[in-house]
């Protein structure tokens, strides 16, 4: 993520994901055993063509590299940096940033006048959106006002979590029977029975028994990678474990290695680890998330896919009459808001209380103020029903 500056504003932008060759870094540390698994060519799997090598350009993107690390999850008042004056500069950025994406809070009547006569379908990512961000991963917790609020939202509108950990630990985090459950950036997606479709004739769908008692269509398009993504999982454990406040987290079809708690000057250390481990693997990718490093398979799959299947799950794609809302803070939420601007259909509500260039509509600052949303739509849908 770089600062820059955008129609006079400051603002965040996410790279690219990280490619093997935006980030070879010169090797010190052989793979843990060589990559084993082999693919045959199949609907989703893209090989690159070769696995560059490093040079001299590439070393010099390991300072970048750990440059979008540290610009990954910035604080609102710079506290990093704790100068008045950048704070300042924060909040005036802010102030012409949200111009341009509307609180949608601020902005609620202008989005119910659209929903209304209109189907709302809501997607909510959990880490940053419906919980706040906090040091340990596993202390994500989500306030139980949160949980109710959004249990009342899945009673009027059909509401499905789109989130990068995986399914059963996001399930486990809201414990809600009434959504619909997407994990590993929407790879893991767990979609009602009733409307089968063409793409689940595809062999990465399968259908077993799940947690809330149905038996749903799970579609798992990265279902190949798993062993790969196991033995990176254990490699990673491996040649991170000197790191301290380092953290690998197994997401099962995408793997998650935080650097939130690394001191910083080990930044590039962990880097590197995680370089020198993935230039052996060409079918797995680098993406940067709120520090943490993503490591997922090179597959045509997102989390704005993930929307679409849903929709058409539940029979509402291709349909006037639906408006879907998806609410997310992160970079890979940024996939599913351009799918709703490129269909020119939905919202997509950002997340963040600083200015970060986004594809979505709208903007909500914190977890709080999302659950503020989620509240004002049901009382919305309350005044509608009273209204009929
Ligand atoms: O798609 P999401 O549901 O937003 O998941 C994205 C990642 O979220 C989690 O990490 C982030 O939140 C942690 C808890 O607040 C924080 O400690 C970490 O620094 C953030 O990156 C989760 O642990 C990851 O596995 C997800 O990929």
């Amino acid at each position: 993520m770089d600062l820059k500056q955008n129609n006079n504003t400051a603002v965040l932008v996410d790279q690219a994901p990280v490619s093997k060759s935006r980030l070879a870094i010169s090797s010190s540390l052989p793979a843990c055993s060589p990559p084993s698994a082999t693919f045959s060519s199949g609907l989703y799997l893209t090989i690159p063509k070769k696995i560059p090598t490093p040079s001299k350009f590439d070393e010099i993107n390991l300072g970048v590299f750990v440059d979008a690390m540290k610009s990954s999850s910035p604080r609102k008042n710079h506290e990093d940096i704790n100068f008045e004056d950048a704070s300042k500069d924060t909040n005036s950025a802010y102030r012409t940033w949200v111009k341009k994406y509307p609180s949608a809070l601020t902005s609620f009547e202008q989005i119910t006048n659209y929903a209304k006569g209109k189907k709302v379908a809501l997607f909510l990512d959990y880490d940053g959106t419906l919980s706040p961000i906090v040091d340990n991963p596993d202390n994500a917790f989500m306030s139980s006002a949160m949980r109710s609020a959004v249990k009342d939202v899945a009673k009027f509108f059909p509401a499905a979590i789109i989130s990068g950990r995986s399914r059963d630990k996001v399930y486990e985090l809201i414990g809600l029977k009434e959504l619909f459950y997407a994990g590993s950036h929407g790879m893991d997606l767990a979609c009602p029975v009733k409307n089968s479709n063409s793409l689940f004739s595809h062999h990465s769908c399968i259908r077993r028994n799940y947690k809330q008692g149905k038996e749903p269509n799970l579609f798992q398009p990265a279902s190949k990678f798993l062993p790969i993504i196991n033995e990176v999982f254990k490699c990673l454990i491996d040649k991170t474990k000197d790191i301290k406040g380092s953290k690998v987290e197994n997401n099962k079809f995408c793997l998650s290695v935080h650097y939130r708690l690394v001191d910083e000057k080990n930044w590039t250390v962990i880097a590197q680890r995680v370089h020198d481990i993935l230039k052996n693997y060409p079918h797995l990718q680098l993406t940067h998330g709120r520090k943490v490093l993503e490591i997922r398979p090179i597959i045509d799959w997102n989390k704005g896919k993930a929307v679409n299947l849903l929709l058409e799950c539940l029979g509402l794609n291709g349909r006037d009459d639906v408006l879907p809302i998806y609410i997310g803070d992160d970079r890979t939420d940024e996939d599913a808001f351009k799918v709703l601007r490129e269909l020119n259909r939905g919202y997509g509500i950002l997340v963040s209380s600083v200015p970060k260039e986004t594809e979505a509509h709208y903007s909500l600052k914190d977890p709080s103020e999302v659950m503020v949303f989620l509240r004002s739509l049901v009382r919305w849908k309350n005044s509608q029903i009273a209204l009929d």
